[in-house]
């Protein structure tokens, strides 16, 4: 395909997509009709709608529409490049500008509008960010890095290194897990490449990882990973020391292929059920990786950032409060209750986590840690919390 023309792809696929079809669909159905589309030519056209999905506001503004060819419109105006040479109808590009088109460029004009956030979060995001709000705005507006964590139970870092470099992925430490790996070339190759098939590593971002190195886990520990989705922080958690793991979610599907993945990386954790929650523990440790806005990893999921709305940000919240108090409860006296959230937003991370101080008395903050996406990790937030004695 030509460059022209895997723009066009794009453009279709975008319309798609603002009619209400999921990205990943829309992807997909255009790449099961489009059978002479090359594997480079799906992760450009992959790459344009992305980009047009994370800088949704700014690029409708450039390209005068929100719509797929105004997005991409505005992406060749944002980038510089005369729309001109890619609109111009020959071949299977995009049809010739129109004249309103040619003349369309209007850029943003508010801070929102300039840094793809929707106007209804902007006053809540930039306190929640202060000095950080632009770059870590700027930074959502770019694609995320491929981030690897290294199974300390099947291999060292340095032999995953070598391991990966065998099969044509070049990585580098990242700083912020000791675990974690940044791959620099050959990303595409992971899914087949012998490190990964034999659970040497896995993919999961660095803050992740960090998350669970923040954590106090020893041997022998009970734990539970209350909301364990696909088990990624599982999987992490095993992998730092031998415990006995409990993984549960309220939407126990979402753990279907965690056995799987357990096997692969060589560690045992047992799924519980909702239903079995109640007559289980108390555990040493309880993390709590809570449902939340996702605005820490908007760049990998952009659709978030614009479906999202205050109705269900405010549910969200009351929802992370609850599972806090029934996590709480799940824990030992002197163990551990970690909230964690892929969110950048105060009021779901540090404010959540003072109002559960506020209102249960035995639990002292132990520590907190926050991980800013400009720094090149998804944006995180974690606490550690502490059961004190009942001799305290
Ligand atoms: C951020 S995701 C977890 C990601 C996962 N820990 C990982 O590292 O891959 C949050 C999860 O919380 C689950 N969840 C939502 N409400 C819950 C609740 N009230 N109790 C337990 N889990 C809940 C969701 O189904 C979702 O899988």
């Amino acid at each position: 395909m030509t460059p022209a023309a895997r723009l066009q792809a794009a453009i279709e696929v975008l319309d798609q997509i603002l009619d209400g079809d999921a990205a990943e669909k829309a992807l997909s159905g255009w790449s099961r009709r489009s059978r002479y589309a090359g594997s480079k030519d799906r992760a450009a056209v992959r790459d344009h709608v992305f980009t047009a999905l994370r800088c949704r506001r700014s690029h409708a503004a450039l390209g005068g529409a929100s719509t797929g060819r105004g997005l991409i419109l505005g992406s060749l105006r944002e980038a510089g490049i005369d729309p001109k040479s890619m609109f111009n109808g020959v071949g299977y590009g995009p049809v010739e500008l129109s004249d309103e088109e040619g003349l369309t460029l209007r850029t943003p004009t508010s801070e929102a509008e300039r840094l793809d956030i929707p106007d209804w979060l902007w006053a809540e995001f930039s306190a929640s960010l202060g000095d950080d709000a632009e770059a870590t705005a700027t930074a959502l507006r770019h694609r995320a890095p491929v981030h690897l964590r290294v199974n300390s139970k099947r291999s060292t870092v340095d032999q995953a290194i070598e391991d990966l470099q065998e099969d044509g992925i070049v990585c580098q430490r990242h700083a912020a897990a000791d675990t974690a790996l940044m791959v620099t070339e050959g990303a595409r190759r992971i899914r087949n490449s012998e490190a990964y098939t034999s659970g040497v590593v896995e993919l999961q971002d660095a803050a992740s990882q960090a998350v669970v190195e923040a954590l106090p886990l020893r041997d022998g520990m009970s734990v539970l990973d209350y909301c364990a989705g696909g088990g990624g922080k599982s999987l992490a958690m095993a992998a730092r020391a031998n415990l006995s793991l409990f993984a549960h979610d309220t939407a126990p599907r979402r753990m279907q292929d965690l056995p799987i993945r357990a096997d692969r990386a060589g560690v045992n954790i047992t799924l519980l059920e909702p239903q079995h929650l109640a007559g289980a523990g108390p555990f040493d440790l309880v993390l709590c990786d809570a449902p939340c806005s996702g605005s820490g990893s908007w760049r990998r999921s952009p659709e978030g950032k614009w479906l999202l709305d205050a109705v269900q940000l405010q549910e969200l919240k009351e929802t992370q409060s609850q599972i806090l108090d029934k996590a709480a409860n799940l824990v030992a006296t002197g163990g551990v209750l970690a909230y964690a959230t892929c969110s950048v937003i105060g009021s779901e991370n540090a404010s959540q986590v003072r109002n559960f101080l506020e209102r249960s008395s035995e639990w002292e903050l132990s520590s907190e840690h926050s991980w800013l996406v400009q720094n090149g990790t998804d944006g995180f937030y974690c606490a550690v919390l502490t059961r004190k004695s009942v001799d305290c």
